[in-house]
């Protein structure tokens, strides 16, 4: 089995018009590999098919790979991939706590539930905020909470769709630290999506597949 995301000849078009990849490339656990392409040039349509809800609009081409296992026409329930947006989508009707449980798996017990949630406000260095509203905090918690709430739902890759853009400058560079070391220790592979080169923390590659550093 080769742990990682494994991309092979991944294209993306609509109708005839063809806009990203062909892409080849394999993400080690840990690593955050960036794409990067103009605006319209396809990356969120290929995040989207990476983890499964492609518009059908659209049509994909060629292979991806999790972990060894074939992810084409796995449903989108069962791929366990995370997503964050530039939005981070937290629930406004629902605390910190809340928002954070909410991603643990079914399976987990109640009592087991809350010490996930204790542990990953801890380690996003989060204290006090669990009673509190996504409204009331600020952009840098927000951003801390988002990664923590997708990585509570234990993904095994995690996708990043300018998750920073709209961070101001000096939260950015904090936020993408924490970031991609907390990538690093979980061990899953990570795609960033950025159009901003001081986001890129490894290797870099062009939407249409050519690598770049
Ligand atoms: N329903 C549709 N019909 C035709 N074209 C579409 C449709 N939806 C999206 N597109 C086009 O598909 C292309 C890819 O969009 P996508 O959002 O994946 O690009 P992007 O690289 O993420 O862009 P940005 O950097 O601006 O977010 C865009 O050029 C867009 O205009």
């Amino acid at each position: 089995m080769k742990a990682g995301l494994t991309l092979s000849n991944v294209t993306i078009a609509i109708g005839t018009r063809h806009l990203a990849g062909p892409l080849s490339v394999h993400v080690r656990p840990g690593e955050t590999l960036s794409l990067m392409g103009p605006s319209g040039s396809g990356k969120s349509s290929l995040i989207a098919h990476v983890s499964g809800v492609l518009d059908p609009a659209f049509t994909a081409g060629g292979s991806i790979m999790l972990d060894g296992a074939v992810l084409d026409g796995v449903p989108v329930e069962r791929r366990r991939i995370g997503v964050l947006f530039q939005d981070d989508l937290l629930f406004a009707h629902m605390t910190v706590a809340e928002n954070l449980a909410f991603a643990v798996p079914r399976a987990v017990n109640r009592h087991e539930r809350w010490q996930r949630v204790q542990a990953a406000l801890h380690e996003a260095e989060l204290p006090g905020i669990a009673a509190r509203r996504p409204e009331t905090l600020s952009g840098g918690q927000r951003a801390r909470v988002a990664l923590m709430r997708a990585l509570l739902a234990e993904p095994r890759a995690l996708l990043l769709d300018e998750p920073f853009a709209r961070l101001d400058m000096a939260l950015r560079e904090r936020i993408r630290a924490f970031t991609f070391a907390t990538i690093a220790s979980r061990g899953i592979p990570a795609l960033l999506v950025t159009h901003d080169r001081k986001d890129v923390p490894g290797r870099l590659m062009e939407i249409g597949g050519e690598e770049l550093v």
